[in-house]
C-alpha cells in the first residue's frame, strides 16, 4: 500500500486508528475455545465488527508464536482474511526484527512477501545493513522503533551519545538511508512531550504510536505535538479495545470502545 493510499482512507474514516490484534486465550471469551481456531474466530469477530472504524490492524507476532504452528496458522488466516476482505486496511505485522543483512532480507520475505503484509517493526540497534534490505521492497514500510513506550526506553533511547540522545541519532541517521521514504516510526504514546522534538527531525514521516489504553498514553496529548498535516499518526490500542469483555458480546465492546477513539479523532481532524 502507499503512503497515499494510506492518507486517503483516513480521511474517509475520520480515523488514524490501529487495532492490535495481541490474541491471549487466557483472555478470549472461553466459548471460542471450542471453535477449530479460536484466535482465528476471534479476530474475525474483531474484525467483522471494527473494520469501519479502524484503518489499521497491528497483530503483535509474539502471540501467534506463543502458539507454535497452530499460532502461526492463524496468523496466516487473519492476515488473508484482512488482504480479501479489506484491502484498503494497512495491515502491520508486529515483529520487531533486523539483524545481519542477508538475514533481514529473509525476514523481509517473510513478513512482506509470504504473509503480504503491508508493514513490519523493525529494530534499529545493528544499524543501516540490517534495516535497508526492508526498505527495498517497493510500497511496503519499515516501522523503526524510535521512542519507545515502555520504562526501559530510559536505559538507552534518552542516553546521550555524542551530546544528543540515542533516539534522536535513530531518526537523523536513517532519515539518510537508501529509500527511507518506506520508514516510519515507532514513539510511545506514553512519551508525548517528546514528539515536538521529534517533528522537528522528521516533519512528515508516519508515527506508529502504541500506548492509548492500557499503558495509559493520553490521545490529546499525542496530535497536539505529533499530528502533520496529513495526520502522519497511527494510534494503536490492543488490550484496550479487543478485551473490552470476555462475554458473547465481546465483539460489539470492541466496537464500543474503537467508536469512542475514532469519534476523540474525528474531533480532532475537524480542528
Ligand atoms: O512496536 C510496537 O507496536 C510497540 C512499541 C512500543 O514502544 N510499545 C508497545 O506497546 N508496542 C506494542 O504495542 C502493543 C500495545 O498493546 P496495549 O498496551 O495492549 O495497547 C503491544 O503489541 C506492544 O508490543
Amino acid at each position: 500500500m502507499t503512503t497515499d493510499q494510506l492518507i486517503l482512507q483516513i480521511k474517509q474514516k475520520k480515523s488514524f486508528l490501529c487495532i492490535g490484534l495481541d490474541v491471549d486465550l487466557d483472555k478470549i471469551p472461553q466459548h471460542l475455545l471450542k471453535e477449530e481456531d479460536p484466535i482465528f474466530a476471534f479476530n474475525k469477530a474483531i474484525i467483522d465488527a471494527t473494520h469501519h472504524l479502524c484503518v489499521a490492524y497491528k497483530p503483535n507476532t509474539a502471540f501467534y508464536e506463543a502458539y507454535g504452528i497452530r499460532g502461526w496458522k492463524a496468523l496466516e488466516k487473519t492476515i488473508a482474511y484482512l488482504n480479501e476482505k479489506h484491502p484498503e486496511i494497512f495491515t502491520i505485522a508486529d515483529a520487531k526484527r533486523g539483524d545481519i543483512g542477508n538475514t533481514s532480507t529473509m525476514y523481509a520475505k517473510a513478513f512482506f512477501e509470504d504473509l503480504a503484509f503491508d508493514s513490519v517493526t523493525v529494530a534499529p540497534y545493528m544499524g543501516k545493513d540490517s534495516v535497508e534490505p526492508f526498505l527495498a521492497f517497493k510500497n511496503k514500510h519499515t516501522i523503526l522503533l524510535a521512542l519507545t513506550s515502555n520504562k526501559g526506553a530510559f536505559d538507552f533511547q534518552t542516553q546521550e551519545v555524542d551530546g544528543k540522545e540515542l533516539y534522536k541519532h535513530v531518526l537523523e541517521t536513517s532519515k539518510r538511508w537508501k529509500n527511507s521514504q518506506n520508514l516510519m516510526y515507532v514513539v510511545g504514546a506514553t512519551k508525548a512531550e517528546y514528539l515536538a522534538e521529534i517533528r522537528k527531525i522528521i516533519p512528515e514521516a508516519f508515527l506508529l504510536v502504541p500506548g492509548v489504553g492500557a499503558q495509559g498514553g493520553n490521545l490529546q496529548e499525542v496530535c497536539k505535538y505529533g499530528r502533520t498535516a496529513n495526520i502522519g499518526l497511527l494510534i494503536n490500542s490492543s488490550r484496550g479495545i479487543i478485551y473490552a469483555s470476555k462475554n458473547e458480546d465481546f465483539a460489539k465492546a470492541a466496537a464500543l470502545n474503537a467508536e469512542a477513539l475514532q469519534k476523540e479523532m474525528a474531533a480532532i481532524m475537524s480542528r
